[in-house]
Formats: structure tokens, C-alpha cells, sequence
């Protein structure tokens, strides 16, 4: 696509937003290649090639298709998948299997079918059910499945209540308490179809302090311990789970990666020191952190609604659909006008989606210059769990993806149409 630069456009990742919006329509999630490979850089630089015996994987739940495995494959990252639908998308872009690890807590007997006989990288544990369920589908088909344990280490980030993790009190992962780990262990070592490597934790999401890595990498340290006096059972790997803050808006404080890595290399060392234990492999599995700064979303502006002395609603041409999280996290956002950046912000304004939803708001109170309806309006920082949370309620239908390659675009998921709204249904033969 040509990129002519106009000045009073928004440019991002090299190309002009208005141009992209008048180009393939919106809403758009725009999503910048460019930006993805610089976070992986730097994954590389202060995590891979810093430490020895380390991995990092990209927890593709929050954006998956076949582009964007294509890129975390080129990068050289791990995939984290949790579910079928993730494995499959994972396994249709020859994305090599033996670098996915599955979790999940509640994989059902088909995507445990599936993950092992294309023989998966890893299985990451939640229950003993689940352990069960692995072991028997791996003796049919002849195999010793590698697994991770996947333990809940009692700690509470501070993040939105729904994306902790790591609390004692979790649907997720096995509990350190006495009589469910350890038994969860002997049965991991001694089940012949299961290879037992290590564990797994996950603390949350959009954290920005690492003291909850460190507290759990404490407590899973002194559990590897504890399994290699009881069973003499050596940890091979430990995987530290992703959860690394990203910037939305006012407030957020995000980090670089290595202030959360060295601190959680750091505690290991300590550990692996003072208990005299073999260094683990440690993994990594970020995934708003690589993508999230790396999407914005574009949308056309419609109705603007003043309530004289209350405020003034701006509507756009999506909303709840293809950016859940205001509703559900209430989370914040920044956005910009796209066709008016150099304009004075001395307007404040509501943005509002057009679901028939009183909650579907996507940001409160953002100062814009005078806009009008046709101006396009910029959502930033939305690369992550928006995409991939989308919806089609209200029958919207879900935005294309455009990917930006050094100065270049090009759709790498199509804008779902009418038709494929209604594709999958059906009328009984007593209502026709
Ligand atoms: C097991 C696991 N790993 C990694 C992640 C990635 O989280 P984030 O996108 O916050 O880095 C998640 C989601 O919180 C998760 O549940
Ligand atoms: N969907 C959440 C993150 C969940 C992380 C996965 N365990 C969000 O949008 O913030």
C-alpha cells in the first residue's frame, strides 16, 4: 500500500492510520509485526542470551492465527496454547509441535487425544484427573507424554481480581498442600506413560511488581526440594508462567522484562544454592507483554450525543465485540482522533460502543480535539486479549486483522461478513 505522510495524521509503526481505516475499513485492529519482533529482541537480549538453559514462549491466547504463529516461530519463542482450538490453529501453521506446551484446567479427553498423538512438547498438568486421563490415552498410543505439573503457589498479585492466578483459592493448578502435591507427584513419576519434567506457575496477568514471582519462585523451590528428600525426583524445568504489565493508560507503570526474569533467576540461584540442587530449565511464557503494545484499533466515529452540563457521547462503529475488557475489567484505554493529531484536545468526551448495552462504553472522559462524525478515531494498546476475546454479539461482525511489515500491510485476517453469521445455521424441518 502507498503510505503518502499526511501531518495531521496518526502514524503508527511507520504507516498513516487514515490511510489504513480508508483503505480496509473499520473497525480494524492494526497489528504491527515490527513491534512484535522488538519485544522478542528483547527477550532475547535480557532473558535468552543473558541466562543459560532458559526458554520463552509466547501465551498465544491473547492473539492466535496463522500469522502470528508464523512470527513467533520465526522469532525462535515457545507457543503456549490452551485449548484445541489453539492447538489446532498452532498445528495448521506447521508450528513445531515439540516447542507447544497445553495447558488448560479442564482439557477434555479429544484435545489430550490430539496433543499427544502429534506427540505435543508439553503437557502442563492441572489435576490428577487430568494426569489420569494423560497417562491412559498415552498408553494407547504407545507414548510417555512430557508433563509439568502446574501448582497454585498461594500468592495474590495485585491486578483485576479475575486475572489473579496464583491465589491459594484458584480454579487453576494443583494446591501446595500435603496431601494433594505429593501424591500428585509419586503418581507423576511412577505412571509409566508420563515423563514428569517439572512444574509450572502462574501468578496473573498485568502485574507490574515482581514481588509475587518472587514470593511463588520461593515457595515452588522449597516444594522441588521437598520432592527430590521425598522421591528423590530432580526438577528438569520450571516454567514461571508470563503475566508482565503492559502500559494502557494513566497509572500503569510497566517494566522492563529484565525486572521481573532477573528477579525470578535471582531467587532460583539462591534456592538452587542454598538447597543444593541441579538449576532447573527456566521458561518464560509472556504474552501481553509481546503484544500488546504491538495492536491498535481504528474505528469511524458516528452519532455524537451532547447532554447539555452532563456529558457528550461519541458513538463509533464497534465497541464490546471487539474490545471486551472495558466491559468485563473495566479497563482503561488512550486513544487519539487519527485525522486530527496536531488539534488542540480541548474537548472531553465519552466513547461509546454500539451495542444495545448501557456498559458498553470503551473509555470515559478522553479529551479530543472538535471532532465530527466520519473522523477516525485510534484505540491504542489493544494487540492483546481483544482480538482473540471478540465477540459477535449483537451480530457484529468481528474486524479484520492488518498486519505492518516494515512500511507495508496486508490483511491476515479477513472482516467477517453477513453470511458467516448465519453459515453455521440451521432451520428445523418443523419451522420451514
Ligand atoms: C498459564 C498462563 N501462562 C501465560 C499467560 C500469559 O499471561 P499474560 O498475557 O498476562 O502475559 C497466562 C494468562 O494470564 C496464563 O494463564
Ligand atoms: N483476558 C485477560 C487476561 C487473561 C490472562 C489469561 N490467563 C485480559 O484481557 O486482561
Amino acid at each position: 500500500m502507498e503510505n503518502k505522510i499526511n501531518n495531521s495524521n496518526y502514524m503508527f509503526s511507520g504507516l498513516d492510520t487514515v490511510m489504513l481505516a480508508r483503505e480496509y475499513g473499520t473497525p480494524l485492529y492494526v497489528v504491527s509485526e515490527d513491534i512484535i519482533k522488538e519485544k522478542c529482541k528483547e527477550i532475547r537480549e535480557s532473558f535468552l542470551l543473558k541466562y543459560e538453559n532458559v526458554k520463552a514462549a509466547y501465551a498465544s491466547k491473547a492473539f492466535l492465527n496463522l500469522a502470528m504463529c508464523k512470527i513467533i516461530e520465526r522469532e525462535g519463542l515457545y507457543l503456549d496454547v490452551v485449548s484445541g482450538g489453539e492447538l489446532f490453529t498452532a498445528i495448521k501453521a506447521d508450528f513445531p509441535i515439540e516447542k507447544i506446551f497445553f495447558h488448560g484446567n479442564n482439557k477434555s479427553e479429544d484435545e489430550l487425544q490430539l496433543a499427544i498423538s502429534k506427540d505435543i512438547g508439553r503437557i502442563v498438568v492441572d489435576n490428577l484427573y487430568e494426569l489420569e486421563l494423560i497417562n491412559s490415552i498415552s498408553e494407547k498410543y504407545n507414548k510417555k507424554t512430557n508433563v509439568l505439573f502446574r501448582v497454585t503457589p498461594g500468592v495474590e498479585s495485585e491486578t483485576h481480581k479475575y486475572i489473579i492466578t496464583g491465589q491459594k483459592d484458584s480454579k487453576f493448578g494443583i494446591p501446595i498442600v500435603e496431601d494433594i502435591i505429593f501424591k500428585a507427584i509419586k503418581a507423576g513419576i511412577e505412571y509409566e506413560n508420563i515423563n514428569l519434567l517439572g512444574f509450572h506457575f502462574h501468578v496473573g496477568s498485568q502485574i507490574f511488581d515482581n514481588k509475587s514471582y518472587i514470593i511463588a519462585a520461593e515457595k515452588i523451590m522449597n516444594l522441588i526440594k521437598e520432592a527430590k528428600d521425598r522421591f528423590g525426583f530432580i526438577t528438569r524445568e520450571l516454567n514461571t508462567g508470563g503475566g508482565y504489565g503492559i502500559y494502557y493508560a494513566k497509572g500503569d507503570d510497566p517494566k522492563p522484562l529484565s525486572y521481573f526474569t532477573d528477579a525470578i533467576m535471582e531467587k532460583v540461584f539462591e534456592k538452587c544454592k542454598e538447597f543444593n540442587l541441579e538449576i532447573p530449565t527456566i521458561i518464560i511464557e509472556p504474552g501481553r507483554w509481546i503484544i500488546g503494545d504491538a495492536g491498535i484499533t481504528l474505528y469511524t466515529i458516528g452519532a455524537i450525543k451532547e447532554i447539555p452540563g452532563i456529558r457528550t457521547y461519541v458513538s463509533i462503529d464497534g465497541g464490546m465485540p471487539d474490545n471486551p475488557r472495558p466491559a468485563l475489567y473495566d479497563s482503561k484505554y488512550e486513544a487519539v482522533v487519527a485525522n486530527k493529531v496536531n488539534e488542540p484536545a480541548d474537548n472531553t468526551v465519552t466513547i461509546a460502543g454500539k451495542c444495545c448495552e448501557t456498559g458498553d462504553i470503551l473509555i470515559w472522559d478522553l479529551n479530543v480535539p472538535k471532532i465530527q462524525p466520519g473522523d477516525f478515531l485510534a484505540v491504542l494498546s489493544t494487540g492483546a486479549y481483544n482480538y482473540s476475546m471478540a465477540s459477535n454479539y449483537n451480530k457484529a461482525l468481528r474486524p479484520a486483522v492488518v498486519l505492518l511489515n516494515e512500511g507495508n500491510a496486508e490483511v491476515i485476517v479477513e472482516r467477517e461478513t453477513y453470511e458467516d453469521l448465519i453459515a453455521k445455521n440451521s432451520i428445523p424441518w418443523h419451522l420451514r
